[in-house]
């Protein structure tokens, strides 16, 4: 269990996490988006104790990860910028991922290696970036950790290489229990892999949510009524967002299907439909709800703005 509580990061006088809590299960994969500069590296630096905190804390299972190498041998970080020493083979690396991370299993490296088709005894410094990602997932992956964090999780991996990675990742955690945080700048890119969401946002955490909740808990209701009506109508609703074109009215509401469909059922609509939303939709009206501006293109945030409205 990972525990961030209030932690802040600055750098001289820049903030670059305000305040973050989050508490991260076993067995959980832990998807955070946000924008450049949001501040997902810097708080996957912190958690893996390579950078110290300003305020707060952060725990694994009770213990703080800083300067504590009992913690972090547990924990393994593919950063978004890789760096593999002097453009060492991945044999070399591997080598050395199992003096440091004592569940190294060289059993699953090689299985990886062959998995991915890369070359364990030529240099890295000759992999092109994608399998220079490749290289660093597959080693991170074979030290068995406990914690995986992955920055940028799919940059540079072609749409065949981003499945793999995403049904490894799935598979880690599901056998093992371990538990993964990714990043990415986009939405689209985590939905289908993510048990829990939060997106970062100028350095705080402006929504956090299990994503099957979400799912489940928003809808969009498509209604029309003989009589003339306004949005007052539907008072009794959680709405959270509505809309009109002629006779019929669009709304997003927030609650359980079934009470949902019974409310609106009692008006004697002439019809009534009610249909699921995309994740990018619920992300977009949650925000909007919130007070931000949220673009669902990819990025998090619409240009220049992001801001409570
Ligand atoms: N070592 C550092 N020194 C000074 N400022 C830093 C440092 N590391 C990060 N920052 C600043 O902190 C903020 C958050 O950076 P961070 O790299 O965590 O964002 P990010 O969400 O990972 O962005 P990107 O998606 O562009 O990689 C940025 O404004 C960045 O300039």
């Amino acid at each position: 269990m990972i525990k961030v509580n209030q932690v802040s990061k600055h750098f001289e006088d820049y903030e670059a996490l305000k305040e973050i809590s989050c508490t991260i299960p076993p067995g959980c994969i832990y998807g955070m988006v946000g924008s450049n500069g949001a501040g997902k590296s810097t708080f996957l630096r912190l958690l893996s104790g390579v950078y110290q905190a300003d305020g707060g804390e952060i725990l694994f299972d009770g213990e703080p990860v800083w300067e504590n190498p009992g913690v972090k041998q547990y924990i393994t970080l593919v950063p978004d910028e890789l760096y593999f020493m002097g453009g060492a083979s991945l044999e070399r690396m591997a080598a050395l991922y199992a003096t440091f991370y004592p569940n190294f299993s060289r059993e699953r490296y090689e299985y990886l290696t062959e998995t991915f088709g890369l070359n364990p005894k030529k240099s890295t410094n000759t992999f092109s970036k994608g399998m220079k990602r490749q290289a660093a997932i597959l080693l991170a992956l074979s030290a068995h950790p406990k914690y995986l964090f992955l920055d940028e999780t799919f940059d540079g991996l072609d749409p065949v290489m981003r499945h793999l990675v995403k049904s490894l990742i799935c598979e880690d955690v599901l056998e093992r229990q371990s538990t993964a945080i990714i990043t990415s700048h986009s939405l689209r890119e985590l939905e289908d892999t993510c048990d829990q969401l939060a997106l970062l946002h100028k350095g705080g955490l402006v929504l956090e949510s299990d994503i099957q909740n979400l799912r489940t808990t928003q809808f969009k209701v498509q209604v029309a009524f003989h009589e003339t009506y306004t949005e007052k109508k539907f008072a009794e609703l959680p709405v959270l967002h509505y809309s009109k074109r002629g006779s019929v009215a669009s709304l997003i509401v927030r609650g359980d299907r079934d009470e949902i469909a019974a409310k609106i059922a009692a008006m004697n609509p002439v019809l009534m439909d009610i249909l699921p939303l995309s994740l990018e939709e619920i992300f977009t009206y949650e925000m909007e709800a919130l007070g931000y501006v949220f673009d669902p293109s990819g990025y998090g945030f619409a240009e220049g703005e992001g801001e409570k409205k």
